[in-house]
């Protein structure tokens, strides 16, 4: 289990996080929503370990982080930021190849081609990385971090991804949530910062509500993703429905437009 007990953050004695703690479980995607400048990539960067956190603490199956090398911590954890900037001309295959480098693992061209299949990216393999559109560089870094955590292990392993589909088209978005939901299945406990909230009330089998650094609610999806819970949330009027000849739900965000109507037709 990826867990983080306490996490409390400042930056120039700004609380940015306070008193946060997480539980993140192998085989489950916990997605964590709320606002603009809620807190959610500075408690990812905590929870990656990417920036140190003075008060709390963050264990990954059991070992405090402080005490894993930066070697071990790759074998048990990929991380995907929400930007990703390269200072030399890589190819698309060159930084997919990265994810092999980070796990020490052997040239393995059959596991990168089988990734960059799945992520429909091996057609881009031979492209500039620079000269990739918005989405296309999305899908290559997701590629990189899946090689990293491809190999099956004995132990549990995480996934973080922060906006991993951000600037992605409907179909890719559910294509990515769809790699997501088979690689969790590898004993891999997956957590992502997403904006969509249909996207994670149909993927995510847990959500982490925070709002101004604090979790407001955490929980399994039905329970958390209430219309009254996300209005609290994002202060703004939402609808939550369930699909009609399925299992799926549909969240709606409602226009301005449509309450000034409302307002007038009552
Ligand atoms: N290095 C920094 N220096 C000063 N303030 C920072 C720094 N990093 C983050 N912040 C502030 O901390 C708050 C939380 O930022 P964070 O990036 O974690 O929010 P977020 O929930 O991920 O937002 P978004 O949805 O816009 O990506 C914001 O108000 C941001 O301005």
């Amino acid at each position: 289990m990826l867990q983080a007990n306490d996490i409390h953050f400042c930056i120039r004695n700004m609380p940015i996080i306070d008193k946060a703690s997480v539980s993140l479980h192998p085989g489950e995607l916990t997605v964590i929503l709320g606002p603009n400048g809620a807190g959610k990539s500075t408690l990812f960067k905590v929870l990656a370990g990417e920036v140190p956190c003075k008060y709390g603490k963050v264990a990954y199956n059991g070992s405090p982080i402080n005490g894993i090398s930066a070697k071990n911590l790759a074998l048990v954890r990929a991380v995907m930021p929400q930007h990703s900037s390269l200072s030399f001309p890589f190819l698309a295959l060159e930084v997919v190849e990265l994810g092999l480098l980070a796990c020490g693992g052997s040239y393995r061209q059959e596991l990168v081609e089988e990734v960059m299949t799945e992520t429909q990216t091996w057609h881009l393999k031979d492209k500039l990385y620079g000269n990739l559109s918005g989405g296309e560089k999305q899908r290559v870094q997701l590629a990189r971090v899946l090689t990293q955590i491809w190999d099956k292990k004995s132990f549990p392993r995480y996934l973080l991804l922060d906006e991993p589909t951000s600037s992605m088209d409907i179909a890719l978005q559910h294509h990515v949530l769809r790699i997501i939901h088979k690689i969790k299945k590898r004993n891999i406990g997956v957590l992502a910062i997403l904006h969509d909230l249909s996207l994670a009330a149909n993927y995510a089998d847990k959500v982490i509500l925070l709002k101004k650094g604090r979790i407001l609610h955490q929980g399994p999806v039905k329970e958390v993703m209430t219309a009254s819970n996300l209005e609290e949330v994002f202060e703004h009027p939402i609808q939550v429905f369930s699909g009609s000849e399925d299992s799926s739900v549909i969240i709606q965000s409602i226009p301005f437009i449509q309450n000034h109507l409302e307002i007038k037709l009552a």
